[in-house]
């Protein structure tokens, strides 16, 4: 029996208006060795963005007329089918989205359409910000912070035009609201494309969470630069009763999955021998037994929450009361 072919990855490249989300493609289209289809997504009927992408190998689609984020997720549905038929041609998909889109659901279709779950995966959704204008756009917009969230690598790009302290600041605001998200600087979205694709940063087994090691509950109230966004994160010692857990997660995501953008964790649960891993994108959340405890490896739960309003979820009295009996 032959094995199963690998899942397409898929990268999704975010960023408010003007941050060099085009020109990170270019960059990455040129240096990467590797064939991708470029999906483009952009407001009004002409495609520029599309002209503006390098090279004539590469299958370069666009869906115009709509925000990918809302009117246009059935075309991105059939956009992808089509080219999963054709999957020969080509290592991964590149899918740039606008200026002012939410990820959110162009991840989401990759994980609830059960046809294209199973030929292709979501990589990673890399957001680029501009060093100069990220810390404006995440106080005055909600749309910065949202793609933000979302991101498992951040981009700093137009590094060569701000001050040192600024990108200083930019970087400790984006590690503060989205502590698993690796963290990279540019000039014209010169990256190392290796340190970008194919590495798995949204597969469950290897969700980045901060460093565990420490015990702390820690709510980082929305600062004068995130319009609202904040950041839980909660270690706990004690392991998590399963049922009382799942059940506390699942109500979470159905009654909060509006305001509560992202969730993951490593969770270890009473009498499971493996990590429990999660993620959730809105109400959308993927979860499943991943590799043992190592011996000698502290079994403690990590979760990270990013959102808006978060301190009326109350996380950590849902989940301190999760935790078995001391
Ligand atoms: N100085 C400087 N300019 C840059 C850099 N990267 C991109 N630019 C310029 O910034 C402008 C916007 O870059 P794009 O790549 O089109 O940005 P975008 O995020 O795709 O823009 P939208 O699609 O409009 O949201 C272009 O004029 C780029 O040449 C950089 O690192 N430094």
């Amino acid at each position: 029996m032959s094995a199963a072919p690998e899942r397409l990855p898929v990268t999704v490249l975010t960023g408010f208006l003007g941050a060099g989300k085009t020109t990170l493609l270019n960059h990455l289209l040129r240096t990467s060795g590797r064939r991708y289809a470029v999906i483009v997504n952009e407001y009004g009927e002409i495609g520029i963005d599309g002209e503006l992408v390098v090279g004539a190998e590469e299958e370069v689609l666009e869906l115009n007329n709509g925000c990918i984020c809302c009117k246009v997720r059935g075309d991105l549905i059939r956009v992808v089918g089509g080219l999963l038929k054709r999957r020969g041609r080509f290592d991964g998909i590149l899918i740039e989205t606008t200026g002012l889109a939410d990820p959110a659901p162009v991840v989401q279709s990759f994980m609830a359409d059960d046809e294209i779950r199973q030929s292709a995966r979501v990589d990673g959704v890399v957001c680029v910000v501009d060093a100069r204008h990220f810390l404006a756009s995440l106080a005055r917009t909600r749309e910065a912070g949202v793609q933000l969230a979302h991101a498992s690598c951040v981009v700093v790009n137009k590094a060569e035009l701000a001050e040192a302290d600024t990108l200083a600041a930019v970087e400790a605001e984006i590690a503060r609201l989205n502590p698993g998200a690796s963290l990279l600087r540019s000039v014209g979205g010169a990256v190392p494309a290796a340190q970008l694709l194919d590495q798995g940063a949204f597969e469950l087994p290897r969700l980045a969470l901060p460093a565990g090691g420490e015990r702390y509950y820690r709510a980082v109230a929305p600062g004068r630069h995130s319009a609202g966004l904040e950041c839980v994160s909660v270690v706990l010692q004690r392991p998590l009763e399963r049922q009382r857990f799942l059940g506390w997660l699942q109500r979470l995501v159905a009654e909060c999955g509006d305001r509560l953008l992202r969730s993951k964790g490593i969770v270890a649960l009473a009498g499971a021998e493996r990590r429990f891993v999660f993620q959730g994108v809105h109400m959308m959340m993927d979860s499943d037994f991943d590799r043992p405890w190592h011996s000698g490896e502290a079994r403690d739960s990590r979760l990270v929450f990013i959102g808006h309003d978060l301190a009326g979820l109350a996380l950590q009295a849902g989940l301190d009361a999760c935790q078995v009996a001391a």
